[in-house]
């Protein structure tokens, strides 16, 4: 899918760094709305951290250099809770409980920022929260709405959350591994409510964080290989599947092929230059 604007993230010369520490050298990147982009490398090459500099939640310790723009705005230098409500940035993370308050229904969770964010009164709410869990693929919206976190399962758990995510109407949406801790049925569920997500025409963009290709080659329009902190190569996802450039892409290729290659876009896979 192409962006259908100007880019709704605009990272430009990010750098973050632990003291003597460099952990992310120099990153430029760029997401568009309605686009999904994914920030793919292994475990340790920065991606967490590079969210957290999008989400304006980065441990205290870690200092920043360069420019991230969401929604036009520079907030690099803004924590999340400082920045101005057209810069916020809704979040998907790997554990859905973390992220859902669990003595309270998901209804309720819901419709709070379908009231406050889109200023919808009680009646409409109820009706927009089943809709988006209906979207998620959730059988059964209405029932589910009475449920608290804890009497569902985890995959129906993290389609909430990504409903909850979605109701903050923000123009960019950041999910940070969120398949990772679930079975590869309930993957499939997830990716599928992500896409259905951010396909609506005023969607957000998405920065999917994995390391999972398999995962991000049923979602992902678009790819941002990172090794130890720097892009090694980007471009359109079809694309860098079927013609790596870089050895370490080519070696992630050869990991999913051998892993999961059930789990990933069939046409892609077998296009891909493994060499
Ligand atoms: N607050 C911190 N202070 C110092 N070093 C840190 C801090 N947070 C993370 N790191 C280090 O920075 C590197 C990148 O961490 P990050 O969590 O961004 O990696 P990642 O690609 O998201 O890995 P994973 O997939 O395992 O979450 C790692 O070596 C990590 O140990």
């Amino acid at each position: 899918m192409k962006s259908r604007s100007g880019p709704v993230l605009s990272v430009r010369g990010l750098s973050l760094d632990a003291g003597q520490r460099q952990i992310v050298h120099d990153l430029s990147f760029a997401v568009g709305r309605g686009e999904r982009v994914c920030l793919l490398g292994e475990s340790g090459s920065g991606k967490s951290l590079t969210a957290g500099a999008v989400l304006g939640l980065l441990p205290a310790n870690i200092n920043l250099k360069g420019s991230i723009a969401v929604a036009g705005h520079e907030v690099s230098r803004l924590p999340a809770p400082l920045r101005p409500a057209s810069a916020r940035v809704a979040m998907v993370f790997q554990h859905s409980y973390s992220a859902l308050n669990p003595l309270v229904s998901i209804g309720s969770q819901l419709q709070e920022p379908l009231r406050r964010r889109q200023g919808l009164g009680a009646m409409d709410a109820r009706i927009r929260a089943v809709e988006l869990l209906a979207a998620m693929g959730l059988p059964n919206p209405e029932d589910m709405l009475r449920r608290c976190p804890p009497e569902i399962s985890g995959g129906q758990r993290q389609r909430a959350c990504i409903a909850l995510a979605l109701a903050c109407k923000t123009s960019l949406l950041v999910a940070d591994e969120p398949t990772t801790a679930l079975d590869v049925v309930t993957q499939a569920q997830v990716l599928r409510a992500l896409k259905a997500g951010t396909e609506e025409p005023d969607a957000p963009g998405l920065l999917f964080i994995t390391h999972d290709l398999g995962a991000a080659a049923q979602l992902c329009d678009r790819a941002i290989i990172i090794k130890d902190g720097a892009i090694v190569e980007a471009g359109d996802l079809a694309a860098v599947l079927a013609a790596p450039r870089h050895d370490y892409t080519r070696r992630l290729i050869a990991a999913a092929q051998a892993g999961s290659i059930d789990r990933a876009s069939p046409s892609a896979y077998s296009a891909a230059g493994t060499a």
